[in-house]
Protein backbone atom coordinates (compact mmCIF):
# COMPACT_ATOMS: atom_id res chain seq x y z
CA UNK A 1 0.00 0.00 0.00
CA UNK A 2 1.07 3.76 -0.96
CA UNK A 3 1.74 5.71 2.26
CA UNK A 4 1.42 9.49 0.72
CA UNK A 5 2.39 12.22 3.15
CA UNK A 6 0.11 15.29 2.39
CA UNK A 7 1.88 18.56 4.03
CA UNK A 8 2.37 22.24 3.58
CA UNK A 9 2.36 25.29 5.87
CA UNK A 10 -0.75 25.99 7.70
CA UNK A 11 -3.81 27.15 5.28
CA UNK A 12 -1.86 26.33 2.28
CA UNK A 13 -4.40 23.61 0.96
CA UNK A 14 -3.82 20.77 2.41
CA UNK A 15 -7.59 20.33 3.88
CA UNK A 16 -8.34 21.12 -0.06
CA UNK A 17 -6.24 18.51 -1.45
CA UNK A 18 -7.25 16.12 1.07
CA UNK A 19 -10.91 16.61 0.41
CA UNK A 20 -10.62 16.09 -3.16
CA UNK A 21 -8.49 12.98 -2.63
CA UNK A 22 -11.35 11.55 -0.43
CA UNK A 23 -13.72 11.64 -3.17
CA UNK A 24 -14.16 10.37 -6.72
CA UNK A 25 -12.83 9.61 -8.62
CA UNK A 26 -10.14 9.44 -6.04
CA UNK A 27 -11.88 7.98 -3.06
CA UNK A 28 -8.92 6.98 -0.83
CA UNK A 29 -8.52 7.02 3.28
CA UNK A 30 -7.41 10.02 4.90
CA UNK A 31 -5.27 10.05 8.11
CA UNK A 32 -5.88 13.09 9.40
CA UNK A 33 -2.99 14.65 11.70
CA UNK A 34 -4.91 17.62 13.09
CA UNK A 35 -8.13 15.33 13.48
CA UNK A 36 -6.00 12.84 15.58
CA UNK A 37 -4.51 15.34 17.81
CA UNK A 38 -7.64 16.82 18.79
CA UNK A 39 -9.30 13.30 19.61
CA UNK A 40 -5.89 12.43 21.92
CA UNK A 41 -6.49 15.74 24.06
CA UNK A 42 -10.32 15.39 24.66
CA UNK A 43 -11.07 15.61 28.21
CA UNK A 44 -10.30 12.48 30.22
CA UNK A 45 -7.40 11.37 28.24
CA UNK A 46 -3.91 11.09 29.81
CA UNK A 47 -3.04 13.27 26.58
CA UNK A 48 -5.25 16.51 28.19
CA UNK A 49 -4.14 15.39 31.65
CA UNK A 50 -0.60 16.03 31.03
CA UNK A 51 -1.55 19.41 29.09
CA UNK A 52 -3.70 20.30 32.29
CA UNK A 53 -0.66 19.81 34.93
CA UNK A 54 1.81 21.20 32.75
CA UNK A 55 0.09 24.07 30.88
CA UNK A 56 -3.01 24.79 33.83
CA UNK A 57 -0.77 26.63 36.93
CA UNK A 58 0.55 28.91 34.10
CA UNK A 59 -2.40 29.59 31.86
CA UNK A 60 -5.68 31.06 33.41
CA UNK A 61 -7.48 30.71 30.57
CA UNK A 62 -6.82 26.85 29.50
CA UNK A 63 -10.13 25.62 29.85
CA UNK A 64 -12.89 26.59 28.26
CA UNK A 65 -14.92 28.83 30.47
CA UNK A 66 -18.04 27.59 32.36
CA UNK A 67 -21.33 28.91 31.51
CA UNK A 68 -25.24 27.76 31.17
CA UNK A 69 -24.19 24.97 28.23
CA UNK A 70 -21.02 24.16 29.54
CA UNK A 71 -20.80 22.85 33.28
CA UNK A 72 -18.08 23.36 35.44
CA UNK A 73 -16.96 19.91 35.48
CA UNK A 74 -17.26 19.48 31.69
CA UNK A 75 -19.95 17.75 29.50
CA UNK A 76 -19.38 14.09 30.81
CA UNK A 77 -17.83 15.04 34.20
CA UNK A 78 -14.45 14.62 33.05
CA UNK A 79 -13.13 18.07 32.48
CA UNK A 80 -13.71 21.17 30.39
CA UNK A 81 -12.43 20.94 26.94
CA UNK A 82 -8.61 22.31 26.54
CA UNK A 83 -9.69 26.36 25.32
CA UNK A 84 -7.42 25.88 22.06
CA UNK A 85 -6.56 29.10 20.87
CA UNK A 86 -5.43 30.54 24.33
CA UNK A 87 -2.90 27.12 24.31
CA UNK A 88 -2.27 28.50 20.46
CA UNK A 89 -1.55 31.73 22.11
CA UNK A 90 0.26 30.00 24.52
CA UNK A 91 3.19 27.76 22.20
CA UNK A 92 2.98 29.48 18.90
CA UNK A 93 5.57 31.92 17.59
CA UNK A 94 9.40 32.02 17.67
CA UNK A 95 10.46 33.38 21.05
CA UNK A 96 12.61 30.81 23.49
CA UNK A 97 10.12 30.53 25.97
CA UNK A 98 7.48 29.40 23.36
CA UNK A 99 9.89 26.73 21.54
CA UNK A 100 10.27 25.27 24.72
CA UNK A 101 6.40 25.51 25.75
CA UNK A 102 6.08 24.08 21.80
CA UNK A 103 8.48 21.54 22.16
CA UNK A 104 6.65 19.98 25.66
CA UNK A 105 3.30 20.12 24.14
CA UNK A 106 4.40 18.19 21.01
CA UNK A 107 6.07 15.86 23.44
CA UNK A 108 2.41 15.00 24.75
CA UNK A 109 0.44 14.67 21.84
CA UNK A 110 2.87 13.44 18.87
CA UNK A 111 3.47 9.62 20.38
CA UNK A 112 -0.32 9.38 21.02
CA UNK A 113 -0.90 10.74 17.21
CA UNK A 114 1.57 8.71 15.70
CA UNK A 115 -0.35 5.57 18.06
CA UNK A 116 -3.77 6.29 15.99
CA UNK A 117 -2.19 6.73 12.85
CA UNK A 118 -0.75 2.62 13.16
CA UNK A 119 -3.60 1.88 13.97
CA UNK A 120 -5.28 3.88 11.08
CA UNK A 121 -3.01 2.55 8.81
CA UNK A 122 -3.24 -0.64 9.41
CA UNK A 123 -6.75 -0.84 9.37
CA UNK A 124 -6.46 0.58 5.37
CA UNK A 125 -3.69 -2.25 4.78
CA UNK A 126 -6.01 -4.68 5.58
CA UNK A 127 -9.33 -3.43 3.87
CA UNK A 128 -6.76 -3.62 0.83
CA UNK A 129 -6.78 -0.03 -0.47
CA UNK A 130 -4.19 1.32 -2.73
CA UNK A 131 -3.19 3.98 -0.83
CA UNK A 132 -3.60 6.28 2.17
CA UNK A 133 -3.04 10.10 2.24
CA UNK A 134 -1.15 11.13 5.73
CA UNK A 135 -2.42 14.70 6.24
CA UNK A 136 0.62 15.65 8.43
CA UNK A 137 1.02 19.72 8.44
CA UNK A 138 4.64 18.20 10.39
CA UNK A 139 5.52 15.74 8.22
CA UNK A 140 9.23 16.65 7.91
CA UNK A 141 9.29 18.13 10.99
CA UNK A 142 8.41 15.01 12.91
CA UNK A 143 10.32 12.59 10.84
CA UNK A 144 7.29 10.79 9.33
CA UNK A 145 8.00 11.33 5.72
CA UNK A 146 10.52 8.39 6.17
CA UNK A 147 7.38 5.77 6.04
CA UNK A 148 5.81 7.51 2.77
CA UNK A 149 6.32 6.37 -0.43
CA UNK A 150 5.15 9.80 -1.55
CA UNK A 151 5.66 13.24 -0.16
CA UNK A 152 2.90 16.00 -1.78
CA UNK A 153 3.40 19.04 -0.56
CA UNK A 154 0.60 22.14 -1.24
CA UNK A 155 2.86 25.07 -1.53
CA UNK A 156 2.13 28.95 -2.31
CA UNK A 157 4.86 30.56 -3.32
CA UNK A 158 3.46 34.26 -1.75
CA UNK A 159 3.65 34.57 1.94
CA UNK A 160 0.89 37.12 1.41
CA UNK A 161 -1.59 34.86 -0.10
CA UNK A 162 -0.80 32.32 2.70
CA UNK A 163 -1.98 35.44 5.51
CA UNK A 164 -4.74 35.95 3.58
CA UNK A 165 -6.16 33.19 3.32
CA UNK A 166 -5.35 31.85 7.02
CA UNK A 167 -7.24 35.36 7.91
CA UNK A 168 -10.13 34.77 5.90
CA UNK A 169 -10.23 31.30 7.10
CA UNK A 170 -9.88 31.71 10.83
CA UNK A 171 -11.40 35.19 11.25
CA UNK A 172 -10.74 35.03 15.51
CA UNK A 173 -7.06 35.56 14.61
CA UNK A 174 -5.20 38.80 14.64
CA UNK A 175 -2.30 39.50 12.24
CA UNK A 176 0.00 39.09 14.77
CA UNK A 177 -1.27 35.49 15.89
CA UNK A 178 -1.24 34.61 12.33
CA UNK A 179 2.07 35.37 11.67
CA UNK A 180 3.25 33.72 14.75
CA UNK A 181 1.41 30.68 13.56
CA UNK A 182 2.88 30.84 9.99
CA UNK A 183 6.59 31.22 12.04
CA UNK A 184 6.25 28.27 14.04
CA UNK A 185 6.73 25.99 11.20
CA UNK A 186 8.99 25.32 8.57
CA UNK A 187 9.08 28.02 5.67
CA UNK A 188 6.75 25.93 3.08
CA UNK A 189 8.80 26.84 0.17
CA UNK A 190 11.60 24.84 2.06
CA UNK A 191 9.42 22.10 2.28
CA UNK A 192 8.46 22.13 -1.26
CA UNK A 193 12.06 22.52 -2.25
CA UNK A 194 13.15 19.00 0.47
CA UNK A 195 9.96 17.45 -1.85
CA UNK A 196 11.61 17.95 -5.23
CA UNK A 197 15.15 17.16 -4.44
CA UNK A 198 13.11 13.65 -3.06
CA UNK A 199 13.19 13.21 -7.07
CA UNK A 200 10.82 12.43 -9.83
CA UNK A 201 7.87 9.88 -8.49
CA UNK A 202 9.33 10.30 -4.81
CA UNK A 203 7.94 13.93 -4.41
CA UNK A 204 5.14 15.99 -5.70
CA UNK A 205 4.63 20.02 -5.30
CA UNK A 206 1.41 21.23 -6.07
CA UNK A 207 1.58 25.11 -5.76
CA UNK A 208 -1.35 26.77 -4.91
CA UNK A 209 -1.14 30.45 -5.72
CA UNK A 210 -3.95 29.86 -8.54
CA UNK A 211 -7.69 29.15 -8.40
CA UNK A 212 -8.85 25.89 -6.54
CA UNK A 213 -9.83 24.97 -10.36
CA UNK A 214 -6.37 24.97 -11.35
CA UNK A 215 -5.22 22.88 -8.04
CA UNK A 216 -7.76 20.17 -9.15
CA UNK A 217 -6.00 19.86 -12.51
CA UNK A 218 -2.50 19.40 -11.42
CA UNK A 219 -3.70 17.24 -8.59
CA UNK A 220 -5.71 15.21 -11.41
CA UNK A 221 -2.57 15.14 -13.03
CA UNK A 222 -0.15 13.77 -10.52
CA UNK A 223 -2.34 10.86 -9.24
CA UNK A 224 -2.36 10.03 -12.79
CA UNK A 225 1.35 9.70 -12.65
CA UNK A 226 1.41 7.94 -9.05
CA UNK A 227 -1.19 5.49 -10.33
CA UNK A 228 1.09 4.34 -13.11
CA UNK A 229 3.71 4.02 -10.67
CA UNK A 230 1.71 2.42 -7.59
CA UNK A 231 -0.88 0.05 -9.74
CA UNK A 232 -3.89 -1.21 -7.44
CA UNK A 233 -2.68 -5.24 -8.42
CA UNK A 234 0.43 -4.36 -6.71
CA UNK A 235 -1.45 -3.34 -3.38
CA UNK A 236 -3.29 -6.66 -3.83
CA UNK A 237 -0.21 -8.56 -4.24
CA UNK A 238 1.40 -7.39 -0.98
CA UNK A 239 -1.47 -7.84 0.96
CA UNK A 240 -1.64 -11.23 -0.13
CA UNK A 241 2.18 -12.03 0.46
CA UNK A 242 2.68 -10.00 3.84
CA UNK A 243 6.65 -10.70 4.34
CA UNK A 244 7.08 -9.32 0.49
CA UNK A 245 4.84 -6.21 1.93
CA UNK A 246 7.38 -6.51 5.33
CA UNK A 247 10.69 -6.58 2.52
CA UNK A 248 8.69 -3.67 -0.03
CA UNK A 249 8.58 -1.53 3.96
CA UNK A 250 12.27 -2.29 4.61
CA UNK A 251 12.94 -1.04 1.06
CA UNK A 252 11.47 2.49 1.25
CA UNK A 253 12.84 2.92 4.60
CA UNK A 254 15.94 2.46 3.55
CA UNK A 255 15.55 4.88 0.19
CA UNK A 256 14.07 7.36 2.09
CA UNK A 257 17.36 7.12 5.07
CA UNK A 258 19.46 8.30 1.86
CA UNK A 259 17.06 10.86 0.71
CA UNK A 260 16.82 12.20 4.08
CA UNK A 261 20.90 11.99 4.85
CA UNK A 262 21.29 14.20 1.32
CA UNK A 263 18.91 16.63 2.50
CA UNK A 264 20.64 17.18 5.06
CA UNK A 265 24.19 16.79 3.94
CA UNK A 266 23.26 19.97 1.53
CA UNK A 267 21.42 22.13 3.87
CA UNK A 268 24.46 21.79 6.31
CA UNK A 269 26.86 22.52 3.01
CA UNK A 270 24.65 25.66 2.02
CA UNK A 271 24.96 26.79 6.07
CA UNK A 272 28.78 26.06 5.83
CA UNK A 273 28.92 28.59 3.27
CA UNK A 274 26.65 31.70 4.63
C1 LIG B 1 -1.94 24.56 19.88
C2 LIG B 1 -3.26 23.97 19.46
C3 LIG B 1 -4.06 23.53 20.68
C4 LIG B 1 -4.05 25.07 18.70
O1 LIG B 1 -5.27 24.49 18.26
P1 LIG B 1 -6.14 25.15 17.06
O2 LIG B 1 -7.44 24.43 17.06
O3 LIG B 1 -6.16 26.64 17.23
O4 LIG B 1 -5.31 24.84 15.74
P2 LIG B 1 -5.27 23.43 14.94
O5 LIG B 1 -4.97 22.31 15.87
O6 LIG B 1 -6.46 23.32 14.06
O7 LIG B 1 -3.95 23.61 14.07
C5 LIG B 1 -3.99 24.41 12.91
C6 LIG B 1 -2.67 24.36 12.22
O8 LIG B 1 -1.66 24.88 13.08
C7 LIG B 1 -0.43 24.26 12.76
N1 LIG B 1 0.14 23.62 13.98
C8 LIG B 1 -0.52 22.91 14.92
N2 LIG B 1 0.32 22.49 15.88
C9 LIG B 1 1.54 22.93 15.52
C10 LIG B 1 2.84 22.82 16.11
N3 LIG B 1 3.01 22.14 17.24
N4 LIG B 1 3.87 23.39 15.47
C11 LIG B 1 3.70 24.07 14.32
N5 LIG B 1 2.50 24.22 13.71
C12 LIG B 1 1.45 23.66 14.31
C13 LIG B 1 -0.76 23.19 11.71
O9 LIG B 1 -0.54 23.71 10.42
C14 LIG B 1 -2.22 22.96 11.88
O10 LIG B 1 -2.82 22.49 10.70
C15 LIG B 1 -3.07 22.75 18.49
O11 LIG B 1 -2.59 23.19 17.26
C16 LIG B 1 -2.13 21.66 19.04
O12 LIG B 1 -2.52 20.94 19.94
N6 LIG B 1 -0.91 21.55 18.48
C17 LIG B 1 0.05 20.56 18.90
C18 LIG B 1 -0.18 19.28 18.19
C19 LIG B 1 0.28 19.31 16.77
O13 LIG B 1 1.47 19.37 16.46
N7 LIG B 1 -0.68 19.26 15.84
C20 LIG B 1 -0.36 19.24 14.44
C21 LIG B 1 -0.57 17.86 13.84
S1 LIG B 1 0.12 16.53 14.73
N1 LIG C 1 -6.61 27.95 -4.57
C1 LIG C 1 -7.32 28.53 -3.62
N2 LIG C 1 -7.98 29.68 -3.86
C2 LIG C 1 -8.70 30.30 -2.90
N3 LIG C 1 -8.83 29.85 -1.63
C3 LIG C 1 -8.18 28.71 -1.33
C4 LIG C 1 -7.41 27.98 -2.30
N4 LIG C 1 -6.90 26.87 -1.69
C5 LIG C 1 -7.33 26.91 -0.42
N5 LIG C 1 -8.11 28.00 -0.20
C6 LIG C 1 -8.75 28.40 1.06
O1 LIG C 1 -7.70 28.74 1.96
C7 LIG C 1 -8.02 28.30 3.28
C8 LIG C 1 -6.90 27.37 3.76
O2 LIG C 1 -6.96 26.14 3.01
P1 LIG C 1 -6.93 24.75 3.76
O3 LIG C 1 -7.85 24.76 4.94
O4 LIG C 1 -7.09 23.71 2.74
O5 LIG C 1 -5.42 24.80 4.28
P2 LIG C 1 -4.65 23.80 5.25
O6 LIG C 1 -3.28 23.71 4.71
O7 LIG C 1 -5.42 22.54 5.42
O8 LIG C 1 -4.65 24.62 6.62
P3 LIG C 1 -4.31 24.08 8.14
O9 LIG C 1 -2.83 23.88 8.18
O10 LIG C 1 -4.70 25.22 9.01
O11 LIG C 1 -5.11 22.86 8.39
C9 LIG C 1 -9.38 27.64 3.21
O12 LIG C 1 -10.36 28.58 3.58
C10 LIG C 1 -9.51 27.27 1.73
O13 LIG C 1 -10.87 27.23 1.30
Amino acid sequence: MLLIGLTGSIATGKSTISSLLKSSPYELPIVDADVLARKVVEPGTSGYNAIVKYFGPTTPDLLVEPSDSMPETGPNGKGRPLNRPALGKRVFGDGEQLQKDRAVLNGIVHPAVRKEMFKMVLGCYLRGHWAVVLDIPLLFESKLDRFCGVTMVVAVSDPEIQMKRLMDRDAHLSREDAENRVRSQTDVRVKAQRCIERGEGNGVVLWNDGSKEELEVKLDEAMKKMKERSPEWWSWVLLGCPPLAFAAALWRLWGNARINQRWEESQAAAKAKL
